[in-house]
């Protein structure tokens, strides 16, 4: 998908919400457990009552390949049911040496057909190079991430040129030459709403992925006051929150009222650079 695309959809449905579809089976409602694949008839019902009211879905793929052949064959069903003007993030987090990289974005991109993937940066350009080279699929790179492990690593000072830089503004700076505002995005947590504004002045341009909102506690409020760009700009996800809203039959109608609260204060928020 286009970025154009994206930002139409995102006018359209006055949304920057992204359903995350991490669905455990634990938690899936017990009637499902009848379906020869629940996993796929819980994301389907998620889908059909919510794809209105987000842009993105985003499966973790962990959630799947924790089941093995059964689990993928789950996420290729499932990205099937999304419909086609949605864009599609693969969580998995991936980045290695240059070829194996290379499988790894055929895999995503190539035979399931996702639009983007995230991508951690740790092993340098190399890693992140090879999933850049597919056209309209893009790059979600970990920049700040929300988990409370994030200051171990992302915020250590790093000097570069006399300055003193936190390891993710690095990650943003050099990354820009790597890709484009058309096929590069970054992570940035939800939980960490403090920093958007500095991730603004590096990354004006770019979509931004925060996920954190919701169970994690994130504020949408604020990261959309300081986060917000000319055409958006984010994609703000929240899975839990959405997907588990009720565990009884009534959860795709539940999941569907939780979007749209989310949605409704979005379309707030989106009044101050996309008025109707
Ligand atoms: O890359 C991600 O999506 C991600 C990055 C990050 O910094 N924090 C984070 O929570 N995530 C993912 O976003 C989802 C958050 O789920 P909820 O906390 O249930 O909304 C999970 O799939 C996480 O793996």
């Amino acid at each position: 998908m286009t970025r154009q695309e994206l930002f139409e959809q995102i006018q359209r449905k006055r949304s920057y919400l992204c359903i995350g579809l991490d669905t455990d089976i634990k938690k899936i409602p017990p009637h499902l457990l009848n379906f020869e694949d629940p996993i796929f008839e819980f994301n389907r019902q998620i889908i059909e009552a919510t794809a209105d009211l987000c842009v993105a879905y985003k499966p973790n793929v962990a959630f799947y390949e924790a089941h093995g052949p059964k689990g993928w064959m789950s996420l290729e069903r499932t990205l099937s049911a999304i419909p086609k003007d949605v864009f599609t993030i693969a969580d998995a987090k991936r980045g290695d040496i240059g070829n194996t990289s290379e499988l790894y974005a055929r895999a995503f991109f190539e035979q399931m057909n996702f639009d983007s993937l995230t991508v951690a940066p740790y092993m340098g350009i190399d890693s992140v190079t090879p999933f850049l080279q597919f056209p309209n699929k893009w790059v979600i790179l970990l920049a700040l991430t929300s988990n409370p492990g994030h200051d171990d690593f992302q915020l250590l000072s790093v000097v570069s040129e006399g300055k003193s830089y936190f390891m993710f503004e690095k990650v943003i700076q050099n990354s820009h030459a790597w890709g484009t505002t058309e096929n590069l995005m970054y992570v940035v947590g939800a939980t960490r709403h403090d920093y958007i504004e500095r991730v603004r002045e590096l990354a004006p341009d770019h979509f931004l992925l925060v996920p954190g909102v919701g169970a994690q506690g994130g504020s949408l409020e604020e990261i959309s006051k300081y986060g917000m760009n000319k055409q958006c700009g984010l994609l703000v996800n929240s899975s839990r929150q959405i997907i588990y809203a009720s565990q009884g039959e009534d959860f795709a109608e539940k999941a569907r009222a939780a979007a749209l609260t989310v949605q409704q204060e979005m379309d707030r928020y989106l009044n101050d650079y996309l008025p109707r």
